[in-house]
């Protein structure tokens, strides 16, 4: 079928709005386009953090929960909101799981293993959760837990890796049980660009404590002067008096709740257990990883079905998705509701590189492919929605550089301003919408009343949403004052002269008033 009225979903990630101030990378920038459909009547401001999208209150957004809420239509209780509720209710302390593979670790003398990335970034992990399982081993009586430790550097500031560190030594020391046995920044440990030799390092030394170097103590593994999520593997002498390999029997806990960058080192370490005789090694993750290994989560996902995905394959309408390597899962698996099924009216589009070497040496990545591609699937009759998502703002905004950031923004601008008024000419809507914040600032005090450092990380801040129709419409508030990007879903199919179905519990953002849709 063909959708009445097409349209163009554009995703530009990172796309946060603040006042102007040092440190916003947007308005510093020369971004015609994009300040104007905020400045103007054609957008609004959605939120895009903490329990309007269900995340714990207060956490920034992120690009896996912003997707998914705007294609389920409504919010879904994130892994780490999970977690949050298992740690207050006690469940988590007492998981059957976990209980299980304490009480086989204390009969056999066995050794408990913790890996996960130690910060309290909440975007993949939150150190809390660490002292949560300690107190579980404690209460087991465990004698050798240790713990694996990735630093950070990216959802929290670069160079508070020692800090993450010393915080995880007094949980170790209050909870009575525990040490540090080896540290490993997340460039390798959580790669997820297929890069296998990253990932192997981390899995060696997890596994049979290899590395090329070894410190005293944690805080020691960060001397080197490497940005924290680039330390190399580390094992810690101090405390474990030496490497502490995987036996058979151990057990392995991956910590982080956020599948996507801890999948590939858990499918590598389930490997490599099963062809070095160590198959009886229990391993266990914290929530569920997207694994060839189908390691048991400790706290399962909340369904994302019968969303924007479902809705477009019920009404036979063509979709095609396209975006570049770091976020085609996120115009795909993420907004379709973490669902990896094909789906017979859905094309998607992995637009490549143009460019190696680090992004902030190229911030407009291949914005120019990407267009070239939207442009295409938008002339195209048969397609009813396009969505694309345009990742500079937060890809480059990641990395801290300010200035490549601003050179990012103003590609996107260019970028945005070439989709929409090509899509115009061509009879089809374009609806903008950022799903966090991350460009618009990009400074931050570490601790209350401490001078503002550089910070390429996501924030808490409302995003843009806008609309650009041929027919006029315009987006509203609905009474009550607030919206969340949980509406984009509704409104799409509102736009496309959809049915909404009744899993989107968000409402849509048309204003009937400004230009009244005729119906049939
Ligand atoms: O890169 C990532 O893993 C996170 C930040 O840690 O960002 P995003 O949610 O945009 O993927
Ligand atoms: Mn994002
Ligand atoms: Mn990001």
């Amino acid at each position: 079928m063909r959708a009445r009225m097409p349209g163009v979903l554009l995703v530009l990630d990172g796309w946060g709005h603040a006042p102007p101030a040092p440190g916003n990378a947007i308005s510093e920038a020369e971004c015609p386009f994009l300040e104007g459909l905020v400045l103007g009547r054609r957008g609004v401001l959605l939120d895009a953090s903490g329990g309007a999208v269900g995340l714990p209150e207060g956490t920034v957004g992120n690009s896996e929960i912003g997707h998914m809420v705007m294609g389920a239509g409504r919010p879904i209780e994130y892994d780490s909101l999970r977690v949050e509720q298992q740690v207050k209710s006690g469940a988590l302390r007492s998981h059957p799981l976990l209980r299980e593979a304490c009480v086989r670790l204390a009969q056999q003398r066995g050794t408990l293993h913790l890996v996960g990335l130690i910060s309290d970034g909440r975007i993949h992990s939150d150190i809390d959760h660490i002292a949560e399982v300690l107190r579980a081993a404690r209460a087991h009586a465990l004698e050798r837990v240790v713990i694996h430790a990735i630093t950070d550097g990216r959802d929290v500031p670069d160079g508070t890796g020692a800090l993450y560190l010393s915080r995880l030594n007094e949980i170790v020391k209050v909870s009575g049980v525990g040490a540090v046995a080896t540290v490993i920044g997340r460039n390798f440990a959580m790669d997820k660009s297929g890069a296998d030799h990253l990932t192997a390092q981390a899995a060696l030394l997890v596994l049979d404590g290899r590395a090329e170097r070894s410190a005293p103590n944690a805080e020691d593994a960060l001397r080197g002067g490497a940005p924290d999520g680039s330390v190399t593997a580390t094992v810690i002498t101090g405390a474990t008096g030496g490497p502490a390999p995987v036996r058979d029997g151990d057990a392995i806990v991956f910590m982080n709740f956020r599948s996507d960058r801890m999948a590939p080192l858990a499918d590598m370490v389930a490997v490599l257990l099963a062809s070095t005789a160590r198959s009886r090694v229990r391993l266990l993750s914290l929530g569920h990883y997207d694994t060839h290994a189908g390691i048991p989560a400790l706290v399962p996902r909340a369904d994302a079905s019968g969303g924007l995905a479902d809705a477009l394959e019920n009404s036979e309408v063509r979709s095609v998705r396209i975006a570049e390597r770091e976020k085609f899962e996120h115009v795909t698996f993420y907004l379709n509701g973490r669902d990896a099924r094909p789906r017979q009216q859905e094309e998607h589009v992995l637009v490549p590189p143009a460019a190696t070497g680090p992004v902030q040496d190229h911030p407009e990545m291949n914005l120019r492919g990407l267009v070239q591609a939207v442009i295409e699937a938008a002339a195209r009759p048969d397609v009813g929605l396009v969505v694309a998502n345009l990742a500079n703002m937060d890809v480059v905004g990641h990395t801290g550089a300010y200035h490549a950031t601003r050179k990012a923004v103003e590609a996107v601008d260019r970028a945005a301003a070439q989709i929409c008024s090509t899509a115009f000419a061509g009879g089809r809507w374009t609806l903008l919408v950022g799903d966090h914040g991350n460009a618009e600032q990009m400074l931050t005090s570490p601790t209350d009343g401490a001078p503002a450092i550089g910070y390429g990380g996501h924030t808490t801040n409302r995003v843009p949403c806008a609309l650009i129709s041929v027919r006029g419409e315009r987006l509203k508030i609905p009474s009550g004052g607030e919206a969340a990007i949980c509406s984009v879903g509704p409104t799409v199919l509102r736009l496309l002269g959809l049915p909404i179905p009744a899993a989107m519990s968000a409402p849509e953002l048309v204003d009937d008033s400004a230009q009244p849709i005729r119906q049939g």
